[in-house]
């Protein structure tokens, strides 16, 4: 007799494992190629049902969606980030800074629709189970949602791009921050009808992707100590 709450777990059918497979390579960062469309509130439902379902330390579920439609909202996040950039495009140097001033970084103001992720550090109260040795295990686990809402949003066709390039203090004064919330994603959101085939910053010549292989190390670190 199974105990309750068991069912049965085999593999997924052939076309359900190429569906599953196909959204983990086939999603991408999108920063250029918004249609200015809405985006359903059934389909946003379903993308945020997916972030919802993902593992989280002790259960916690230390996360929270904000979700923005306001344009003066996103005209000042979009500030925020001009900003931000400026200071980035400074810590680069020749012909990096050059290529770097070049590359488009966001999709505030294109996108639709703008999702800030945030993470409650104080949530599940003062001791959190598998967060006793661990304090930043909740930032994971609300980055676990940012990718489940990620793949669920390129399953139906809605492009994601985050943006990091922000003083924190910007992002907390604009969203309205507590203290004890962290803003961990700002994505822009909206329907798309292209995707790059690699990453964008590989077509660009920024970065190029690396070999599984070169990843993999067996049983003790094997890079450089
Ligand atoms: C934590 C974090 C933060 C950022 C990103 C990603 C992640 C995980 N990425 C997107 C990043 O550049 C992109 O994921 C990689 O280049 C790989 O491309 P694909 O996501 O496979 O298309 C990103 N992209 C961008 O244009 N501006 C940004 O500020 C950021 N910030």
């Amino acid at each position: 007799m199974q105990p309750t709450g068991l069912k049965p777990a085999g593999p997924f059918a052939a076309p359900e494992r190429a569906a599953v497979y196909r959204a983990i390579n086939e999603r991408r960062d999108v920063r250029g190629q918004f249609l200015p469309d809405p985006v359903d509130p059934a389909v946003l439902r379903r993308i945020l049902e997916a972030a919802h379902a993902a593992p989280s330390v002790g259960l916690s579920q230390p996360w929270n969606f904000i979700v923005i439609r306001d344009g003066a909202v996103r005209a000042e996040v979009r500030r925020a980030f001009e900003g931000a950039n400026a200071q980035a495009e400074a810590m680069f140097d020749g012909s990096r800074r050059a290529l770097y001033s070049q590359l488009k970084l966001q999709g505030i103001s294109e996108a639709p629709l703008n999702l800030c992720v945030t993470c409650d550090r104080q949530r599940g109260g003062p001791v959190v189970l598998g967060r006793t040795h661990d304090l930043d295990t909740d930032l994971y686990s609300t980055v676990c949602a940012v990718q489940n809402l990620w793949l669920a949003a390129r399953a139906e066709g809605i492009g994601v791009g985050w943006v990091s390039i922000f003083r924190d203090d910007d992002l907390r004064r604009i969203l309205g921050l507590p203290e004890r919330v962290v803003p961990v994603a700002y994505l822009c959101m909206g329907h798309v009808n292209t995707l790059y085939e690699s990453p964008e910053l590989e077509i660009r010549g920024w970065a190029s992707k690396r070999p599984l292989d070169e990843m993999i190390f067996a049983d003790r670190w094997e890079g450089r100590p």
